[in-house]
């Protein structure tokens, strides 16, 4: 939803111009253990038709390991852009034609919650396949494709999903709303009859390095690593940064805010009064401690990350910067 800003500065002088971004240790947010799952990916190629990279809709242009395509890149290659429902795609060509630069031809948008574009994968990766040099595996007349991306970006959803639309059965992989669900390179799952083809399951695997600080507080809001390691807080006033510098004003009228603001602490102060969270802290005086309730600031940062993700504060397109400078 968008809204007039209200109350907040003055007409046109209203949002923050930029984010501080220094003494943020962007290293520490993301942990290093990935390796592992990259080799394993490596040693399964062998078996592998093609790839299928899953990304997040809302950060198309940042965020994807560029190891992916080094290691795996001599495999055909299609990027599923998921979670489209939570995206603002109002400039979906755009995004298609910036990655079309970047040498990536095949991009499927998906919802795999509600099995959205599903349809269009299986047609798409039978065509790639037959286009391509198998190997020792021309004669073979099942497909295999790896499914990869950074973690919590919907890999293991779209599995179940593909099941869903051709098998008409249910899960076979775990699917769960923090990063780090699916832990080992899976057996084959089968999602398809006409063509017979199967899918592996791979654990998220983040960049060694992360480009810069704003890719890794996008990433943090898109879920790819746990909160906790960026700070709740931070995260939270990224967050208000982005809705309103792109006019998206929905969170006022969410939380019952008197206004739109651009200061973190006020509304998360104000969310904590209206969620009724606060906290008891004693509080050191001349005459002895006094306790004294406060917002409890964390639970409401929690609660914006929680209702932003769920898609309640509107569609979000977090890489309109980069767009920008296309
Ligand atoms: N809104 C929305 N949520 C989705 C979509 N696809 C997946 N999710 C949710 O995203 C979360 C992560 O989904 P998973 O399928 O477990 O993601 P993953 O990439 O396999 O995660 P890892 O195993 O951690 O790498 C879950 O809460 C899913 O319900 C989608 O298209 N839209």
């Amino acid at each position: 939803m968008r809204l007039w800003p209200q109350a907040w500065g003055a007409v046109g002088a209203a949002w923050r111009e930029c984010f501080p971004l220094q003494g943020h240790d962007v290293a520490r947010w993301f942990p290093g253990h990935m390796a592992k799952g990259l080799k394993k990916m490596q040693s399964s190629l062998k078996l592998v038709d093609c790839v299928i990279e899953v990304h997040d809709a809302r950060i198309p242009l940042s965020g994807r390991n560029p190891l992916f395509q080094e290691l795996l890149g001599l495999k055909p290659h299609l990027l599923v852009l998921n979670k489209m429902d939570l995206a603002d795609l109002t400039e979906q060509q755009k995004i298609v034609q910036h990655l079309e630069g970047k040498g990536l031809k095949n991009v499927i948008f998906t919802n795999c919650v509600k099995d959205e574009n599903i349809k269009q994968i299986i047609p798409k990766l039978t065509e790639l396949i037959k286009d391509s040099y198998r190997y020792h595996r021309a004669e073979n007349m099942e497909y295999c494709v790896m499914v990869i991306g950074v973690p919590n970006v919907g890999k293991s959803s779209l599995i179940n999903s593909l099941r869903r639309q051709h098998l008409r059965t249910g899960k076979a992989t775990r699917v769960g709303g923090e990063p780090g669900i699916t832990r080992a390179v899976t057996s084959r799952i089968q999602v398809c009859e006409r063509p017979l083809m199967f899918l592996l399951d791979t654990p998220g695997v983040l960049a060694p390095q992360i480009e810069n600080v704003e890719t890794g507080l996008k990433l943090a809001l898109c879920g790819t690593v746990l909160d906790h390691l960026v700070g709740e807080e931070t995260m939270a006033d990224y967050l208000l940064y982005t809705l309103n510098r792109h006019g998206l004003f929905g969170y006022v009228q969410h939380y019952g805010l008197a206004s739109a603001c651009d200061h973190i602490e006020w509304v998360l102060k104000n969310v904590a009064v209206k969620l009724g969270k606060t906290r008891r802290v004693k509080v050191l005086t001349g005459t002895g401690n006094v306790n004294v309730i406060q917002p409890d600031y964390a639970m409401a940062a929690r609660d914006f990350l929680r209702t932003f993700r769920s898609g309640l504060l509107g569609q979000v397109m977090l890489d309109r910067d980069l767009m920008s400078a296309c």
